[in-house]
């Protein structure tokens, strides 16, 4: 089972800080970790930042185990779509840059197929990436990153353009496929309702920083949504005893 820390990192853009200082315990596989907090406070920089995308200090341990550098797959949040591809194409080619050289082994066809029945977009597969919906394309997105077999998968907001069917469903499915597979799985989301639900651990950035860390209901709480995101809100377990954030205002700066 992979396990990755993060040791003293940070991201530039030519001369501006925008992450400083993240140091992490052991990251290991096999459960979904959240990455939360306020727009532009560096979510998909620390991404792009571990993913080898942006450059900075500090470094990205991965265990003995990983692969290497190509066990890290990054999916950004903006997926674009080329239009000459179709669907099956598109997660073909991706499964191909994953591997070493170009021809089709046995199984991978397979394998292709298994992802897209799995994600419920197999009656995609020749439609052109040019055609689909928002959220249909995201949900291409996870088959393209899926296929790569990565050990560490960093998914930034898979599930925005989501409906609630697809949502519960892509991160039930992602827990359950970490668990089996051990990969290590870290997730942006806005949703914290969704990160309590299905992620064992939470990070917290705001500008740049870690300013919290650990198990998800020991870090959403109360006083985190106040300090971190300007409003008052409350923990509360709902009827079937899980724990829901429930946002009564936002608070005004003075
Ligand atoms: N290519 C870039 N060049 C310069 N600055 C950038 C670049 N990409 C992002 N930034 C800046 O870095 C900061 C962090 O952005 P980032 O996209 O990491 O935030 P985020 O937490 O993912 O936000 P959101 O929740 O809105 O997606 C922002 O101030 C943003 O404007």
């Amino acid at each position: 089972m992979v396990a990755l820390t993060l040791e003293k990192l940070g991201a530039t853009y030519g001369r501006r800080v925008v992450l400083s200082d993240v140091n992490t315990g052991m990251l290991r596989g096999g459960g979904l970790t959240a990455v939360i907090g306020p727009n532009a406070a560096g979510k998909s920089t620390l991404f792009k930042r571990i993913a080898g995308l942006a450059g900075g200090p500090g470094l990205v341990h991965l265990s003995d185990t990983a692969k290497g550098p190509e066990a890290i797959c990054y999916m950004p949040q903006d997926t674009g779509a080329n239009a000459v591809l179709t669907v099956y194409e598109s997660v073909l080619l991706s499964a191909k840059q994953g591997s070493s050289g170009w021809k089709v082994k046995d199984g991978e066809l397979a394998e292709i197929d298994r992802v897209l029945a799995a994600l419920r977009i197999d009656d995609l597969a020749f439609r052109g990436l040019g055609e689909l919906s928002g959220g249909q394309r995201q949900l291409v997105s996870i088959a393209q990153a899926l296929v790569r077999k990565p050990e560490v998968l960093l998914m930034d907001e898979p599930t925005s353009a989501l409906d609630l069917f697809r949502q519960i469903e892509v991160l039930g499915f992602m827990k359950r496929l970490s668990a089996q597979s051990g990969m290590a799985v870290l997730i942006a989301l806005h949703d914290l309702n969704h990160a309590l639900r299905y992620c064992d651990d939470t990070i917290v950035i705001s500008n740049g920083s870690v300013i919290a860390s650990g198990a998800t209901p020991d870090v959403i709480t109360a006083a985190m949504l106040k300090s971190v995101y300007r409003v008052e809100a409350r923990v509360e377990a709902c009827s079937m005893g899980r724990p829901v954030v429930i946002v009564d205002d936002s608070i005004q700066a003075a």
